[in-house]
């Protein structure tokens, strides 16, 4: 599963240089519309640098992120749109919620951050923690609930936010397998339907091979040659 050499025109194209003592990285990716790549590697290879640099959160000593003709980042032309504003939808490794808010709430902000009014936003909400399997604890807070049930929350807020791009970081390791295989098919279905591409740090091979169109394999901030 190796993307062949052609370019893309919509999509994501990013090349990222990140020096760091420890390990720096040097990447080129490019994920067409509509594709999920995965980014696979062992511990340390860089793949959550990876998925942070294109979304903005971790400064690029090099290089430039492009999404749909849309330039988010270019070193050497010295621009950078904030992370807010790149329209990525990220799950995060250790999910990021606000640990206070519902995650009826926490689904809602990411709505409301793009652009829905409350009402739409809480209504939507509903629709997505229902999707995710979570219509029963709408209402608990996010630090009351489960590894498993806040990993939910994290994604149906990604999804929620309408992205124009999943970043997405281990996003299924706190599920069971039942659990996991029906959110792999939320997130193709929501690929497939919105055209979106998508980046998928993981370790399993089950995701890579289920979801993904294309292997990446990172190995100590490298591209792996095919
Ligand atoms: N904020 C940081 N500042 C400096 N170095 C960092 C920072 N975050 C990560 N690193 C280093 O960058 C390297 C790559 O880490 P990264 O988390 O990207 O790897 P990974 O491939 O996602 O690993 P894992 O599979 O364990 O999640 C590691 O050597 C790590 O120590």
């Amino acid at each position: 599963m190796n993307r062949p050499p052609e370019d893309i025109r919509t999509g994501l194209l990013a090349h990222l240089v990140v020096a760091r003592p420890a390990l720096g990285l040097d990447l080129t990716l490019q994920v067409a519309a509509g594709e999920v790549v995965a980014l696979v590697g062992p511990n340390g290879a860089g793949k959550s640098t990876a998925l942070h640099a294109l979304a903005g959160l971790v400064p690029l000593q090099g290089g430039r992120v492009v999404l749909d003709d849309v330039v988010l980042e270019d070193v050497e032309a010295g621009r950078h749109v904030h992370a807010e504003h790149r329209g990525f939808g990220v799950v995060f490794q250790d999910h990021r919620l606000f640990a206070h808010l519902s995650a009826l709430e926490n689904v809602a902000f990411a709505r409301r951050a793009a652009g829905a009014t409350a009402s739409a936003a809480r209504t939507e909400a509903h629709g997505w923690l229902a999707e995710v399997g979570l219509a029963d604890v709408t209402h608990q807070r996010a630090v009351r609930l489960s590894g498993g049930q806040q990993q939910r929350v994290a994604l149906a807020r990604a999804l929620a936010a309408r992205p124009r791009a999943l970043l997405l970081d281990e996003p299924f390791t706190a599920l069971d397998a039942q659990t996991r295989g029906a959110l792999r098919a939320l997130v193709r279905r929501h690929v497939d339907a919105r055209g979106i591409p998508a980046v998928l740090v993981t370790h399993d091979a089950a995701d890579a091979g289920d979801l993904a169109d294309w292997v990446v394999t990172l190995h100590e901030g490298r591209r792996r040659p095919d």
